[in-house]
């Protein structure tokens, strides 16, 4: 049997998770990590009966879970994802926000430990698709904007799926600003910006998780876009990482690269 802590396991994702372990054959959760609860009775969050419950990491004994599930918030994140690796735990990571510093420093971290896990920005299948899709026609359209649009409780902006395909893009072509002489007479109008890729954040209610990629060429615009209407949807790429993440002997980033 694997057992598995949820960190942030009263929040939108972490239920998701939980319904998701509690349905998985060899799999049991033994323990939730939460920030502020309004009830310590696990079943009150659809926790077995006998997991336990902690509100400060500190207080989480080594051996108490073999695979640690995150869906928390980008300030906590780091802290929690060395803390596991420091303690034995194979973080599965689904919370965004991490820096491309302190991923580094984790990934050395699981190096030194001999101890697996993964960092997804995006456990849901038609995000992964997009980012390796939009990779692909970057190669031939190298002009391209990145719009995300998400719920508006979503704390950090750009969506960690638009920072990973911004990224995956920027492998692929030579870094350049297109339009570089604009003027922006509104400030920020021209969305951030990622070696010269401008990802524009979208904030509103009735929005989940959704993303497009806009190419530009003489005469011509791809457009590539996914949708995730609902968070059931990214619980088939967090159960596969949960069957694969024994497998893993260091920090792999990216769902892609374990499917
Ligand atoms: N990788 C993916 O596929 C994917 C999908 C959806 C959301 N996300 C990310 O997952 C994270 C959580 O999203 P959500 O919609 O569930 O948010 P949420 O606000 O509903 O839940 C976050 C939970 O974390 C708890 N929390 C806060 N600080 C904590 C701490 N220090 N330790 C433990 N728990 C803490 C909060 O109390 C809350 O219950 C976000 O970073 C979001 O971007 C990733
Ligand atoms: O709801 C969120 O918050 C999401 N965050 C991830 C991101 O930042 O890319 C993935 C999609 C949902």
């Amino acid at each position: 049997m694997t057992k598995v802590l949820i960190a942030g396991f009263a929040g939108s994702m972490g239920q998701q998770a939980v319904n998701l372990v509690n349905s998985l054959p060899g799999f049991e959760i033994t323990a939730g990590l939460a920030h502020t609860l309004k009830s310590q009775n696990p079943e009150d969050y659809q926790l077995p009966a006998a997991a336990k419950i902690f509100t400060n990491r500190a207080d989480i004994p080594a051996g108490i879970a073999d695979v640690w599930v995150d869906f928390t918030v980008p300030s906590a994140v780091y802290g929690n994802v060395k803390f596991a690796l420091e303690h034995g735990f194979r973080p599965v990571v689904g919370t965004t926000g991490l820096t491309d510093e302190q991923e580094g420093e984790l990934l050395a971290l699981s190096k030194k430990k001999h101890l697996g896990g993964l960092i997804a920005p995006n456990f849901g299948m038609s995000a992964v698709l997009l980012m390796k899709f939009a990779k692909e026609a970057a190669k031939y359209f190298p002009d391209v904007e990145i719009i995300e649009m998400h719920h508006e409780d979503k704390k950090d902006a750009p969506s960690g799926t638009a920072l990973s395909t911004a990224k995956m893009i920027a492998e692929v072509r030579e870094p350049h600003q297109t339009a570089p002489d604009t003027t922006e007479s509104l400030a920020g109008a021209r969305g951030g910006d990622y070696q010269g890729i401008k990802i524009h954040a979208v904030r509103l209610p009735g929005y989940i998780a959704h993303e497009q990629v806009l190419f530009g060429g003489k005469g011509e615009a791809l457009t590539i876009r996914q949708d995730s209407f609902d968070r059931g949807s990214f619980m088939s790429g967090v159960k596969v990482a949960l069957e694969r993440v024994g497998e893993l002997d260091q920090l792999v980033v990216g769902l892609e690269n374990i499917l």
